[in-house]
């Protein structure tokens, strides 16, 4: 237990092991971190607990520093297993408790747990006196599930957000000043970018409805990684800024190969990017972590996406980022496709529509060549990329 402000403290979890979340669908390099956050004042309130694995050294610890029949009442901003998965453990202790969340909330609650606890429906604006302090709750619907909402402690200026603004990112540091810089933004990104990327809209109109309200902020407590206390609207400007068809002006050559043919076509593609002075990055999509190239897909402003033909279709791998393309809904994107062949050469041209049903603008014709591509082959690439390069510049001015 960790105070992080006068009377609120820090009960999560640090999950230094984690490799993959959301079952195989989402890589944590660096761990994460499930924050749970007790409010000692006149009233005790838990916000939020941790994943189910970890449930009862969470709630033997609860018991060790508070006593859980002394706490008052339980918010749950989101009943995603890995913050309300606890709650099973810990409501069959405390059973009568007031559980406070949203109408999709108990609804999510009773879905996942099958139980009819004492909800207490909450909507935005609604407010709990604690003593010192008031919970407000702010409803954030789909962000990033139908019901997530933050909560707001009043008198304390600290905004409880749930998933909005948080990493999976596990450190031995607590708060945003204290950790490496780089490391910190690239997992917010990488969040930004994996999770929240279809909610752009939602984004920047809640965090305009929020501004509105002219609440003080001292500090955001997201529920996954590191607090942020030092000049913690930096992340609110970082997810206006991301939530409005960001990109870092490079481009991105994507392949997927069985004999290197369309992975030298890729390397003439970004010769001929960088001949126009388009810097870009080259990949393998059978062998990047899918997570990090949706980050890189979000920080290029074109994606060129190449794989041979295979059955007709397209190789695997290059199908499975295509397919996570097409929900996360990118925006002002543009792009343009390529692949090696040998007899009937759908691929590049499959590519391309499963690019364009993903919102991309597409720049140019694909380019395909015939198995083994030849120097002048390469030639035509590299010429397709310097196409690619000028057309994407005009874009950009
Ligand atoms: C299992 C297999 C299936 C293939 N199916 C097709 C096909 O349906 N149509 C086609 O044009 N070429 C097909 N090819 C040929 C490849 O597309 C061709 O060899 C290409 O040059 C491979 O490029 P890569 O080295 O970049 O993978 C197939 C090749 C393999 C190994």
């Amino acid at each position: 237990m960790i105070e992080i402000r006068d009377k609120i403290y820090w009960v999560g979890v640090k999950d230094w092991e984690l490799k993959k979340f959301h079952g195989e669908e989402y890589s944590t390099h660096r761990g994460s971190t499930y924050n749970s956050y007790l409010i000692k004042d006149k009233k005790i309130a838990l916000v939020d607990t941790v994943w189910t694995p970890f449930h009862e050294g969470f709630v033997e610890q609860l018991d060790k520093e508070v006593g859980l029949a002394n706490i008052d009442l339980i918010v749950v901003n989101h009943t995603e297993q890995d913050h309300a998965g606890s709650l099973l453990y810990l409501m069959e202790k405390i059973p009568e408790t007031p559980i406070y969340c949203t109408k999709n909330g108990a609804a999510m609650i009773k879905g996942h747990f099958h139980k009819d606890w004492n909800f207490n429906i909450v909507k935005t604006g609604d407010s709990v006196e604690l003593g010192d302090y008031k919970l407000v709750f702010v409803e954030m619907p789909m962000l990033h599930w139908p019901d997530s909402m933050a909560t707001y402690v009043a008198g304390a200026s600290v905004l409880l957000s749930n998933d909005a603004f948080g990493q999976h990112y596990a450190s031995p540091y607590l708060f945003n000043d204290l950790v490496d810089q780089g490391e910190l933004f690239q997992e917010a990104l990488k969040y930004y970018a994996n999770i929240l990327t279809p909610f752009s809209d939602l984004v920047k109109r809640k965090i305009s409805e929020i501004k509105s309200l002219n609440l003080p902020i001292d500090m955001i407590a997201p529920s996954h990684g590191i607090i942020w206390r030092e000049n913690p609207l930096q992340i609110v400007e970082k997810y206006e800024l991301w939530a409005s068809g960001y990109h870092e002006g490079t481009a991105l050559v994507l392949y997927d190969t069985m004999w290197g043919a369309t992975k030298k076509m890729a390397l003439s593609i970004a010769k001929g990017l960088e001949n126009k002075g388009v810097g870009s990055k080259v990949f393998n999509l059978a062998k990047i972590d899918k997570n990090d190239v949706v980050t890189e897909i979000f920080k290029a402003k074109g994606v060129i996406v190449g794989s041979s033909t295979i059955n007709k279709g397209i190789l695997s791998a290059t199908a499975a980022i295509l397919e996570i393309v097409k929900g996360l809904r990118f925006k002002d994107k543009v792009g343009g496709a390529f692949g090696s062949y040998g007899w009937s050469g759908e691929s590049p041209k499959l590519v391309e529509e499963h690019l364009r049903d993903a919102g991309f603008e597409i720049l140019l014709d694909p380019v395909k060549m015939k198995y083994d591509p030849t120097p002048e082959d390469l030639k035509e690439c590299e010429a397709f990329g310097e196409q690619f390069a000028a057309a994407m510049k005009e874009q950009l001015q």
